[in-house]
C-alpha cells in the first residue's frame, strides 16, 4: 500500500513473550518512536507502561495527536479478510479464535483492551497475519481429509506473518524496479515463529503454515512439518494426552528441542563449540527451508527473487548459506562476500550471475499495519 492518507498511528504487536511498538506518521519514513518490550507475562501491564513512557514530556511524541491505534492480531480466521475497526464483537470473535493461535491471539487480545481503555476515543483496527493469504487457491488451502469433517471443523489452512509477507515482497519489487504484479517471489519470514511464502504478481498463492502457526518450517521452539501420525503414537506409547503433545510441539520442539536453545544466536556459538546436537539442528532448519525453495519454485514455475527477513533472516548469513547451499542448478547463487553479515537495510546478496536474485529486506510489521490502520479509518 502506498501511502494515499495521511495520519497518526501508535501499533501494537502484541506477540507470545514481547510487545513491538510503533507511532507513525505515514507522511515519514521514520517512526516518531519505537521500541520493543521483551519477556512480557502480563501484556495488559506491558502496554500500559508502554503508553505511560510515551507520554512522558520528552518522548518525541504527542499522544492527544493519535488518528488510530493499530493492532497486530495473528488468527482471523474465514471472517476477517481485511482490516477491521475493533468493537466489543469483534473482539469476542478474535477470543474464540484462540485456539486455532493458542500462543498469540490471546496476547494479541490483552493488549486491545489495555489500549482500548487507554484510548477509548480513538479507532482501534486490527490488521490480521491471516488476511494476505485470503488469496490462496482452494487446492493451497485444502488438507486432504475427509471434507464433512474438515467444513464441520474449519479444518484448512489459513497461513499466518501475511503482513510481513506483503510488506517485504512488495518492497522487493520496488526494489528490483518492477511492479509487483510482474514478479515472483518466495519470502522466508525467519524469526522465532518463521513461515514461508511463495508471492506470485503480488499475491500470496502459497504458503508454510497452515490450520495454526504450527506447520511448516522448523521454529525457535516449534516443530513444523511432522508425521500427524507423531501425535497418535505419542499418545498411545507415551500416555500423552492432548495438551501435553501440544506443549510438547508448540513450545518445546523446533530449535530448543533439538539443540537446547530456542534463539540462533546460542545455537551457532554451541555449533561452533563442536556440539553435535546444535549441528544437527541447524542441517534440520536448513533442510526444510530448502524443500520450501524448491516446492515454490516447482508450484510457480518460476521465481526471480528469494527473500530473508526477520530476526533470523536479517542477522543470521550462516543459516541464509546453509539455506541456499547447493542450489546453483536452480539459479539460486549465493555470493558469499555480499551475504555476510548482519543486514539492517535492504541488501542484494546473490551474485551478479544468479538468474534468480536473492535478497535480505528487513521486515516492518508495525508500519504495514500504521498504514493500513489510517487507511481504514480515512
Ligand atoms: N544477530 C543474530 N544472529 C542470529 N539470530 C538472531 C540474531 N538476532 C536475532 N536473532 C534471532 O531472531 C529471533 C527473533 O526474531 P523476531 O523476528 O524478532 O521474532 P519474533 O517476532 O517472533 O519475536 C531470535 O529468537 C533469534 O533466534
Ligand atoms: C504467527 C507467528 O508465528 O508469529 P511470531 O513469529 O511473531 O511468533
Ligand atoms: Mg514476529
Amino acid at each position: 500500500m502506498s501511502v494515499n492518507y495521511t495520519g497518526i498511528a501508535l501499533v501494537l504487536n502484541c506477540g507470545s513473550s514481547s510487545i513491538k511498538y510503533q507511532v507513525v506518521d505515514t507522511t515519514q519514513d521514520a517512526p516518531l518512536a519505537s521500541g520493543l518490550v521483551e519477556r512480557v507475562t502480563d501484556h495488559n501491564e506491558g502496554v500500559r507502561q508502554i503508553i505511560a513512557d510515551l507520554s512522558q514530556p520528552g518522548s518525541g511524541v504527542d499522544l492527544s495527536t493519535l488518528t488510530v491505534v493499530g493492532h497486530r492480531v495473528v488468527q482471523g480466521g474465514s471472517e476477517f479478510t481485511a482490516p477491521t475497526v475493533v468493537t466489543d464483537e469483534v473482539e469476542d470473535h478474535i477470543a474464540k479464535l484462540s485456539t486455532l493461535a493458542p500462543l498469540h491471539n490471546p496476547a494479541n487480545l490483552a493488549g486491545i483492551t489495555a489500549a482500548r481503555a487507554a484510548f477509548p476515543e480513538i479507532p482501534h483496527v486490527v490488521v490480521f497475519d491471516t488476511a494476505f493469504h485470503a488469496t490462496l487457491p482452494e487446492a493451497a488451502y485444502t488438507y486432504a481429509i475427509d471434507r464433512r469433517v474438515a467444513e464441520e471443523h474449519g479444518v484448512r489452512r489459513y497461513g499466518f506473518h501475511g503482513t510481513s509477507h506483503a510488506y517485504v515482497s512488495r518492497e522487493t519489487a520496488r526494489l528490483m524496479g518492477k511492479a509487483p504484479e510482474d514478479v515472483n517471489i518466495i519470502v522466508l519470514h525467519l524469526g522465532n515463529g518463521a513461515s514461508a511464502c511463495a508471492v506470485q504478481g503480488g499475491r500470496s498463492v502459497d504458503t508454510s503454515m497452515g490450520l495454526t502457526p504450527l506447520e511448516g518450517l522448523v521454529m525457535g521452539t516449534r516443530s513444523g512439518d511432522i508425521d500427524p501420525a507423531v501425535v497418535m503414537h505419542l499418545g498411545r506409547t507415551a500416555g500423552m494426552d492432548v495438551d501435553e503433545v501440544d506443549a510438547l510441539l508448540n513450545r518445546q520442539s523446533g530449535m530448543l528441542g533439538l539443540t537446547g536453545y530456542s534463539d540462533m544466536r546460542d545455537v551457532w556459538t554451541a555449533a561452533d563449540q563442536g556440539d553435535a546436537a546444535a549441528k544437527l539442528g541447524l542441517e534440520v532448519y536448513g533442510r526444510r527451508i530448502k524443500g520450501y525453495i524448491g516446492k515454490y519454485l516447482a508450484e510457480m514455475g518460476s521465481v526471480d527473487a528469494i527473500v530473508f527477513t526477520a530476526g533470523v533472516g536479517e542477522n543470521d548469513h550462516g543459516v541464509r548459506e546453509l539455506a541456499t547451499k547447493g542450489l546453483a542448478g536452480l539459479g539460486i547463487e549465493l555470493d558469499l562476500e555480499r551475504n555476510d553479515g548482519r543486514k539492517k537495510q535492504a541488501t542484494l546478496v546473490s551474485t551478479d550471475a544468479s538468474p534468480v536474485q536473492i535478497w535480505v529486506v528487513p521486515t516492518n510489521e508495525e508500519r504495514e499495519i500504521a498504514l493500513q490502520s489510517v487507511a481504514a479509518v480515512s
